[in-house]
């Protein structure tokens, strides 16, 4: 591990830490510590650190604002690459926007509406990276990353940029291809319309007071745990079941919205698990639906 970082160091990728904790780098400030973090300062450190964790043939896994994970309380072995500053370019072409992947999903929105470009409003309030959300399929409000994303650029294990077309993505709701594929969303091209500005203003604004009004944005949590069942909400049948409020440590499924698990303190994964766990076991039983998590779970326990 030592050589890796001399060698990580040498090459000047970007920031590279030992052991460090991953609750540092998630919304839910939870998570064991990364082996080795890199948060590569521009695209040649990402290619440049990939080339040489390949060379010493570590397991790699790459994250963003850390927005939808559950990372287990001893962490991630081998390296957690984390996509922010560095790669977060942004260029509006006519209705056309190119965009990094470690650029603010909610920013694009904010700046895509100050440009009078429409398309992107329904992302104002997901708090994830740009990468995150073409990784997800990210969506709110009727709409997700599958309607407007024209191309991504995608690194692969082996260090080669691939292009990767809207059909390439196999997007259905909260998925895409590159769940089962792996690979880095580098950047992304996302095609919107010409449209008036204050009416996506309007609609950003009607979009904020609902989440304000209905999820518990003070509280660190993860925004929805589970998916939703077909013609279903999860956050209604956790609700009716008399969840709400109902708690394992410092985990407990928000008094607000039953759909998401907030950290009241000092929360860990394991907490979470066994909370996620009740909750699917007790809706299994009075519902017979099986709660399928939104939420990505790695490291180790
Ligand atoms: C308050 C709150 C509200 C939310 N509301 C919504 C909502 O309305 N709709 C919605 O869809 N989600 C919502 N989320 C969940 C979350 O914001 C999204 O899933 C977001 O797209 C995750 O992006 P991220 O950068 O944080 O990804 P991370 O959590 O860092 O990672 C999630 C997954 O994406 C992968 N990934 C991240 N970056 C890349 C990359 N560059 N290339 C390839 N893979 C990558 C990771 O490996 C991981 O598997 C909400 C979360 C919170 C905290
Ligand atoms: N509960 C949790 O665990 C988490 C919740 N969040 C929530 O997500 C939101 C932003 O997250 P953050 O990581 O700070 O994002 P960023 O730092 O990437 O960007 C947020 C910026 O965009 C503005 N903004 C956000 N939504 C809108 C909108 N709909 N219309 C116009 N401007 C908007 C914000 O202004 P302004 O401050 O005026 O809204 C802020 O300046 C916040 O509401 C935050 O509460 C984020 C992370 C974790
Ligand atoms: C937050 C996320 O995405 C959110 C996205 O922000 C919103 C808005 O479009 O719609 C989905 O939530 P949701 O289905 O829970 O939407 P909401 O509008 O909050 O609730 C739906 C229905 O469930 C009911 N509901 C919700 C919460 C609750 O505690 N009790 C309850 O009865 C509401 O009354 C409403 O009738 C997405 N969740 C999923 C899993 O698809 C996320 O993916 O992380």
């Amino acid at each position: 591990m030592n050589k890796l970082i001399e060698e990580l160091s040498l090459e000047k990728v970007g920031i590279v830490l030992k052991d460090e904790p991953l609750a540092n780098h998630t919304t839910w400030k939870i998570g064991g510590p990364a082996d080795v973090f890199i948060q590569p300062k521009d695209l040649s450190g990402l290619v440049k650190a990939m080339r040489i964790v390949h060379k010493h043939q570590l397991p790699w896994r790459v994250i963003g604002k850390g927005s939808n994970l559950l990372v287990r309380d001893k962490g991630i072995r081998g390296v957690v690459f984390k996509l922010a500053d560095g790669l977060d370019h942004l260029e509006f072409k006519d209705d056309v926007v190119h965009v990094g992947a470690g650029y603010s999903f909610i920013r694009l929105a904010v700046m895509a509406g100050k440009e009078g470009l429409t398309g992107l409003e329904f992302a104002g309030g997901i708090p994830g990276s740009v990468g995150g959300a073409v990784y997800m399929n990210a969506g709110a409000h009727g709409s997700d990353i599958s309607r407007i994303l024209k191309s991504a650029e995608v690194l692969s294990e082996a260090g080669e940029i691939k292009t990767y077309t809207n059909h390439d993505m196999q997007y259905r709701y909260r998925h895409s291809i590159l769940q089962d594929k792996g690979g880095i969303v580098l950047a992304a091209v996302f095609q919107l319309a010409h449209g008036n500005r204050k009416e996506i203003a309007d609609a950003m604004a009607k979009y904020k007071d609902r989440r304000r009004l209905t999820q518990p944005l003070q509280l660190p949590c993860c925004g929805s745990v589970f998916r939703n069942p077909p013609h279903d909400h999860s956050g209604r049948l956790i609700e009716e079941s008399g969840l709400k409020g109902y708690r394992i440590g410092d985990a407990q499924v928000s008094e607000k919205h039953a759909n998401f698990i907030v950290n009241r303190g000092k929360a860990t994964a394991a907490d979470v698990l066994a909370l996620i766990q009740h909750i699917q076991k007790e809706i299994a039983e009075r519902y017979q639906v099986q709660l399928i998590p939104e939420v990505e779970v790695v490291g180790e326990g």
